[in-house]
């Protein structure tokens, strides 16, 4: 399941955050490259543990963790500190897949990688390519979003990002453990949260069936979630 979680950043907070960027000392992000990414990632990251990536990083999960559409398709367990990066023409991230387990650099924390995301910091008129390419069982998704939009998609899936080749793509990118591992029971939980709150609005949250399908949303997660 992809899915788009449109104005995590406001304009405003997308311009405070890239004013950061902007003035900031970027890597090369073969640094954080596995052994096989390696061979195909060509960009710029900003070092994970540094000033910045923490205090845009926090900023950034503040206003994840409160966008309730995010809460009911990503049923987040723990979240892994936002990284950034930037492709300048020419650079591209060939494809790939992430590791399954990824280290907590402030914790020491092991997380699983159940789903990955990229938050959009550029519009999409700065710069040309640079979409993300994810394949998934229904065919390959280009996704290139307005900044301050995030894109959520299994860490199951090979992706990668096309060449740049004018201007620069400067994004968010990050990893969560869901309190529900499979990609499937996650669907169906989102299709019935998204239900339920549309029942919400039409007939009311205190409506017999509402208030049964709700029942039947939290037995759902009883059975499923690994907290
Ligand atoms: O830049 C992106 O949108 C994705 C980055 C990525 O796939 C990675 O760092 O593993
Ligand atoms: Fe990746």
């Amino acid at each position: 399941m992809l899915i788009t979680i449109p104005a995590v950043l406001s304009k405003a907070d997308v311009t405070q955050v890239r004013a950061r960027l902007d003035a900031a000392d970027w890597e090369d992000g073969a640094k954080t490259a596995g052994p096989q990414s390696v061979e195909v990632k060509r960009n710029q990251q900003l070092p994970p543990t540094g000033d910045t990536a923490q205090t845009l990083g926090q900023f950034i999960l503040q206003k994840l963790t409160a966008n309730p559409l995010f809460v009911s398709a990503a049923l987040p367990d723990r979240i892994l500190p936002p990284m950034f990066n930037k492709y300048e023409t020419a650079q591209t991230f060939g494809t790939h897949i992430d590791n399954a387990i990824r280290i907590n650099p402030l914790t020491n924390e092991r997380l699983r990688t159940d789903l990955s995301m990229t938050l959009f910091l550029s519009e999409p008129s700065e710069y040309d390519g640079g979409e993300l390419l994810v394949e998934d069982h229904y065919g390959t998704q280009s996704v290139k979003l307005l900044a301050g939009d995030l894109i959520l998609y299994p860490s199951t899936s090979l992706h990668e990002v096309t060449p740049v080749t004018r201007g620069a793509r400067v994004a968010s990118f990050f990893w969560l453990q869901s309190m529900i591992r499979s990609d499937a029971h996650r669907s169906i939980l989102f299709d019935l949260d998204q239900t339920i709150q549309s029942l919400s609005e039409t007939i009311g949250s205190n409506a017999d069936e509402t208030v049964r399908l709700t029942g039947i949303y939290h037995n759902l997660i009883r059975t499923w979630a690994e907290t």
